[in-house]
């Protein structure tokens, strides 16, 4: 036998049960720890009554029995166990020689005749043939059970080993079928050609006799043109001679063989089939057929490959996944430290993804997360590993002698690449990115470390003003582990009721009286301290929250103005800040008047501030937008004005009442260059025929300046800076001041 259908057999006996039977107590307790060593449970009798019992109860897979014993010696044992079991091996252990003791085993069909004194290693070999019996009656039994009676064996052999291991009487035992009636002949006949698993019946020399339906389906030969033929016929050429060989040594060795296997079809499709062959013996052991049945398992092995690329692989951008990033980080880091080579992890995030996802919809977000993928794909080197983490994050290890400079040279071109315009849905676009980079070893030598760090850096980068990349350096960690901390804060400060508005009076400079106010988020977190809106409002847009944030701020404003007016005071504008992911929600018209309605504030008395940049981001939609929120009743200004890049087009045809021109040009009045700037938005206000009004105004210099230039309104700390509702309310009270 060869070493694997040893071990076959080995494992086999590992799993079973065995009873052993044995009068001499001396006997029975050292071949019970033989035996422990090598199957999964020995039960013991010390005779034959006490073994039948032991029989019934446990069932066992295996039996070894003395002889000669008291109460009930082990042939009765035997034949008892016969009756009940006809299959199960016996193996007779004695110190009798006799031709009648043979012949008696013979007639009970027992399996194996070890003579004592017993040597173990005979007794290891009968075991292992008879562990190869049980493997071989459960194949015939499972072929017996889908084809009934059709291919069983009618055989089994009895050898007689004395202690010296010398052959002492071989003899087939009959175990003949022939009582199987015809009629189960023709059913399992009708079996055969209607079973869904291709079946293939060859004769000794392999030429095959029978093929079912199934197998002329599955392989397009019909019956004629294979039959005579050696089955090699549906041979391809993914498997070497080594493979064949050992398939036919364990079918020979065991009379089974079954496992994976390619074949061609007779079009020449190659296809991956489950096989299972069993080889057919007659008395004498000579083979008399071999039956293979097989299944073509291309769908599930298609199913397989797809399941091991979703494990692997990123299903939109073909990029690896996050699993597949780390094991891919962790041999490079190997590679790196046995070459003495650093790796450079670049983290890359898209600016403001976010917003451009929630206001074209997923699929454009998908189109552009594609094309990302493809851009960095031209834009690395083959080897260079590239994987998408989730959401617009992305990853690319540089390896292979990386200096800081090759780093840069990598990170400028993706950052150019990648701030190239993209069509998506009919608008062209500009998406940028920022990237961190963290170096192995000196930033860390583990996925983790080098991740977060990389990480961190691209974070700094975000903050730093976006498309743009930095290396990480300690301190990073410091800066987004408070950003973390506020985060996590900002997540419960909602429902903490932690948020309150302050109010900043806006001027008419004309007359000098209050006509507005803006409403300016405050955080007063319990947990951090008050915390300014500079620091937290980009993390609310960022993780979206600022939605919610945002809606919130509507209803209170409108709620507090509203009660203002209900006390009398002075009727005044509250103009409440919409953030870019607020606009881009498709039901902000139904908040503004939801918030208008739970207040029952008139729409004119609340106005909506929307940044320059924002609304030229997408001016077709801002264009919808604006008139949608127009058609409440609102009035709609333009904050930052002077910062974007405004075209003049689309500024006409935007629903506008007020442009707000940025407290930059303010700040630094008088200055020959934004002298100029402020002149020129105001006159550009005036002959489209809108209001404007200067925020940040500090100085009188600067309101001076401005009222010379029939500026129509100001916000600023020289009147006042923003007010909590208390202080406000009392200003509205005391009623317009006159500006000086
Ligand atoms: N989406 C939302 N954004 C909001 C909301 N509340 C505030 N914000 C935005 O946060 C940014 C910072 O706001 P804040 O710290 O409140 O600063 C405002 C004023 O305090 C400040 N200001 C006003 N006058 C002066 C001045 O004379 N000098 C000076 N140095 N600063 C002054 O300007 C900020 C108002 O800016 P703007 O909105 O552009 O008019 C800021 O961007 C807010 O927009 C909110 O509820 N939602």
């Amino acid at each position: 036998m060869n070493s694997h259908g040893e071990q076959d057999d080995q494992a086999q006996l590992r799993s079973l049960s065995v009873l052993y039977v044995e009068d001499e107590d001396e006997i029975r307790e050292e071949l019970a720890v033989f035996l422990r060593r090598r199957v999964a449970t020995v039960h013991l009798a010390a005779n034959g009554q006490a073994g039948l019992d032991a029989f019934t109860q446990y069932q066992p897979d295996l039996v070894i029995t003395d002889i000669r014993m008291p109460v009930m010696n082990g042939f009765e044992m035997a034949e008892r166990i016969r009756a009940m079991s006809p299959t199960i091996p016996i193996i007779i252990t004695t110190a009798f020689e006799e031709t009648s003791y043979f012949q008696k085993a013979i007639d009970l069909g027992v399996d194996k005749y070890v003579t004592k004194p017993l040597n173990l290693d005979i007794l290891a070999a009968a075991l292992r043939k008879c562990a190869r019996l049980i493997r071989a009656e459960a194949a015939l039994r499972e072929v017996d059970e889908r084809y009934p009676l059709l291919f069983r064996p009618s055989h089994s052999a009895i050898s007689v080993a004395a202690a010296d291991g010398r052959a002492v009487e071989t003899r087939a035992v009959a175990r003949d079928l022939s009582e199987r009636a015809e009629h189960a002949l023709q059913l399992a006949a009708r079996v055969f050609e209607s079973s869904g698993e291709a079946i293939v019946i060859t004769d000794p020399d392999n030429l095959i006799l029978s093929v079912n339906r199934a197998f002329s389906k599955l392989t397009g030969y019909s019956q004629n043109e294979v039959i005579g033929k050696n089955p090699r016929l549906l041979k391809s050429d993914r498997h070497d001679q080594a493979f064949y060989q050992q398939l036919w040594d364990c079918l020979l060795g065991t009379g089974h063989w079954q496992g994976e296997i390619w074949n061609r079809r007779k079009n020449g499709e190659a296809y991956p089939e489950w096989l299972s062959i069993t080889v057919v013996r007659d008395t004498q052991g000579q083979v008399l057929n071999y039956i293979a049945i097989f299944s073509d398992i291309s769908e599930i092995k298609a199913a397989m490959q797809q399941i091991e690329f979703l494990a692997h692989y990123d299903p939109l951008t073909r990029l690896a996944n996050r699993r597949l990033l780390e094991q891919r980080v962790e041999q490079l880091i190997a590679l790196a430290a046995r070459n003495k080579e650093q790796l450079a992890l670049l983290f890359i995030d898209l600016d403001r993804f976010k917003v451009v996802n929630d206001s074209l919809g997923h699929a454009a977000g998908d189109v552009i997360l594609e094309t990302v993928a493809q851009r960095l794909r031209a834009t690395m080197r083959e080897v260079d590993c590239l994987a998408r983490l989730g959401g617009d994050e992305f990853v690319c290890v540089l390896h292979e002698v990386i200096e800081p400079p090759d780093v840069h040279a990598a990170a400028r071109r993706l950052i150019a690449v990648l701030d190239e315009p993209l069509q998506v849905a009919g608008h062209t676009l500009t998406v940028t990115s920022s990237i961190g980079i963290s170096l192995y070893p000196g930033d860390g030598v583990d996925y983790e470390t080098l991740l977060k760090n990389a990480d961190a850096a691209m974070y700094s980068a975000k903050k730093a003003g976006r498309d743009r990349f930095a290396f990480f350096c300690e301190s990073m960690n410091v800066s987004m582990a408070r950003e973390r901390e506020i985060e996590s804060a900002l997540r419960r400060a909602l429902s903490l009721n932690e948020f309150v508005l302050h109010y900043q009076p806006q001027v008419a400079i004309g007359s000098g009286r209050i006509i507005g106010m803006e409403a300016l988020l405050r955080w007063n977190s319990a947990q951090l301290g008050p915390i300014a809106p500079g620091a937290f409002i980009p993390l609310a847009e960022e993780t979206g929250l600022i939605v919610a944030i945002g809606e919130w701020v509507l209803h209170e404003a409108c709620r507090q103005n509203a009660q203002w007016q209900r006390q009398g005071l002075p009727p005044a504008v509250v103009a409440v800040n919409l953030s870019a992911l607020q606009f881009r929600q498709s039901n902000l018209p139904e908040t503004v008047r939801g918030a208008l309605q739970a207040s029952g504030l008139a729409a004119r008395w609340l106005e909506l501030e929307l940044t320059e940049s924002l609304i030229m981001q997408d001016a077709e939609y801002t264009i919808a937008s604006l008139r949608a929120l127009k058609e409440i009743g609102t009035t709609l200004a333009i904050d930052d004005f002077g910062t974007g890049y405004s075209s003049l087009a689309y500024l006409k045809r935007f629903a506008i009442d007020k442009l707000k021109i940025d407290q930059s040009f303010i700040r630094d009045i008088p200055d020959d260059d934004d002298d100029k700037i402020v002149t020129a938005i105001i006159g550009l206000a005036h002959a489209l025929n809108l209001k404007v009004i200067a925020e940040g105004v500090e100085t009188d210099g600067q309101l001076a300046f401005l009222r010379e230039r029939h500026c129509d309104e100001m916000q600023g700390y020289l009147y006042s800076r923003p007010l909590p509702a208390a202080a406000m309310e009392e200003l509205l009270k005391a009623c317009c001041s006159p500006v000086q």
